[in-house]
């Protein structure tokens, strides 16, 4: 029956209708809006265009400086507007603790990603998921492999990557990042399954396709649907996005299992070391999990923790280059160690004697910190503090860069002195710098990757000194991490003496050779 009201023909019904469903929709969201300010109070907001808010803002890479920026204009925390997500940025180790650390309870969740989560990861990727029953029974099976009881399994893979890596320093120097690309690739690939890598491999290379890809589709401004969740009730067929996502996660189920279907067929033969996986592939909890999630589990921790030490380890010869200062401290503690005529290498049984390089270690990780402006947390409860009121959902982050620079916070910020850590938190990979994250989010490998970092940085210092190239400065706040084919700063590196070089020959050569 044809619908009629009198004085309005068809097109002019249709017309009315749709501008008072407009007007109501506008009022809608006006109320709405209303109440929402007065209910929640948010900290200083930056200014920012309508509906896109600051997404546009944020820098695509090499956030820290902006970061810094903004904490020094709007002070302790403000607020931006990314995608539909709000974002608090928390500027003082101060707030980070009192609500990130203390308030971990309710600050641990993720944002609803429907692209990069749930279509590329299939919900898998433990860096991406939700505060959930799943997260905590993964969580707490990778801590019980990873944990520091546990680090003699992955001691003997450091052991020999981080002497192949000074071998490649002295036959390769002008090569030294791609050493690092090398070390870092392998330590992960031996700690997770068991086996070394080559870069050229081009397994490796599909491998870190994976992860770059979603790197990259984690950059905020990225994908149309994780800034607009409400995209996802689009039926499938209208979700032009989703065709790449589920190709992304195709390829990387292919590329874990193959990795998986590897290492099971080494175990069943019984030449299979010892490794994560091995541990991880037998735990009754395993089990329950499913196979999607057990090969995204693994895959995952290669992910994270492969470029997180490259980076770390590029970091400090570029500290090493710039400031000879720690360098000659930490050279002449570990001739006293190890002997001043290259007598023998650093080795792990050496970290008590050795602490000036385990407080290298953590100043690396304060210096210059590998995610600059944090990873955000999302609140699951309503919340206050100090005046302010949060509602569920918003997206905390601790401004890592910024507070790192701030002379509040570190006397002298800009230089690199491990002295700031010769404190009786020595030993505690993460308290005093936020680098491996806060609260129930933390890094679950901190353990592994300090012990990457450390092993490596005491042999590279003990047989090499490190310079500037002579008018090539090297901007140290602005490495080019993205291109692996090229040096992400110049840097001239020598081996300290005929003796060191020896030392390596006879140390590094055979670990060059071994295969597994
Ligand atoms: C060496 C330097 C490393 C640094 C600086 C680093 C840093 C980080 C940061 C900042 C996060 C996010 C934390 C948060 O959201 O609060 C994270 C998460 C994670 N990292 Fe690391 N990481 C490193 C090495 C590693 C290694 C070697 C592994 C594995 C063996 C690893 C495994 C993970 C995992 C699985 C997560 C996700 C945790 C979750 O969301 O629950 N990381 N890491």
């Amino acid at each position: 029956m044809a619908l009629h009201i009198a004085g309005l023909d068809g097109s002019s019904f249709a017309t009315t209708l749709f501008l008072a469903v407009v007007a109501f929709v506008i009022v809608q969201r006006a109320v709405s809006n209303h109440l929402y300010n007065k209910k929640y109070k948010f900290p200083p907001k930056i200014p920012g265009l309508p509906i896109v808010g600051n997404t546009f803002q944020l820098p695509g890479n090499q956030q820290g400086q902006w970061g810094a920026q903004m904490a020094r204009k709007y002070g302790e925390m403000f607020t931006c507007k990314i995608g539909v997500n709000t974002w608090v940025f928390l500027n003082s180790s101060r707030v980070v603790n009192d609500l990130m650390e203390k308030r971990s309870a309710i600050y641990s969740s993720r944002a609803n990603l429907p692209m990069t989560s749930n279509i590329m990861s299939g919900g898998c990727r433990v860096l991406l998921m939700q505060y959930n029953e799943r997260w905590r029974a993964l969580r707490k099976i990778m801590h019980t492999i990873l944990n520091k009881t546990n680090s003699p399994t992955f001691a003997p893979f450091q052991d020999l990557e981080s002497k192949h890596l000074i071998y490649d320093y002295l036959h390769n120097p002008d090569k030294w990042y791609r050493a690092n690309q090398r070390f870092a690739n392998s330590v992960i690939m031996s700690v997770v399954f068991g086996k070394r890598m080559e870069l050229n491999d081009p397994k490796i290379i599909e491998l870190f396709e994976t992860s770059n890809e979603i790197i990259a589709a984690m950059q905020p401004g990225a994908s149309v649907a994780d800034a607009l969740p409400i995209l996802e009730n689009l039926p499938k067929s209208l979700q032009w996005w989703r065709p790449r996502g589920e190709r992304a996660f195709q390829k990387c189920l292919r590329v874990y299992r193959r990795e998986v279907d590897e290492l099971n067929a080494k175990i069943k033969a019984g030449t299979a070391r010892d490794c994560f996986a091995v541990q991880f592939l037998k735990a009754p909890e395993t089990a329950k999990l499913g196979e999607t999630q057990t090969l995204f589990a693994l895959g995952s921790l290669m992910e994270a923790g492969s470029d997180t030490s490259r980076m770390t380890i590029s970091q400090i010869l570029a500290a090493a280059a710039t400031d000879s200062r720690w360098v000659k401290k930490a050279q002449a503690l570990l001739d006293e160690v190890c002997g001043s005529n290259a007598e023998r290498l650093p080795e792990f049984s050496d970290r008590p004697n050795l602490t000036y390089i385990t407080a290298a270690v953590k100043e690396s990780f304060r210096w210059r910190p590998f995610a600059e402006i944090g990873v955000p947390h999302m609140l699951t409860e309503d919340d206050e503090y100090e005046g302010y009121k949060f509602p569920a959902g918003t997206l905390f982050t601790w401004n890592s860069f910024s507070i790192a620079m701030n002379p509040d916070e570190y006397e002298e910020p800009q230089r690199f002195l491990p002295e700031r850590f010769m404190n009786k938190d020595l030993n505690n990979v993460v308290k005093g710098h936020w680098s491996f994250g806060p609260g129930r989010r933390i890094c679950s490998g901190y353990n592994v990757g300090e012990s990457n970092v450390w092993i490596a940085l005491a042999r590279i210092l003990y047989c090499f000194d490190f310079e500037e190239v002579p008018g090539d400065p090297i901007d140290t706040f602005k490495p080019n991490w993205i291109e692996h084919r090229w040096a992400p700063f110049p840097v001239r590196i020598k081996v300290r003496s005929p003796k060191h070089a020896a030392l390596i020959e006879r140390e590094g050569k055979a670990a060059a050779e071994t295969k597994y």
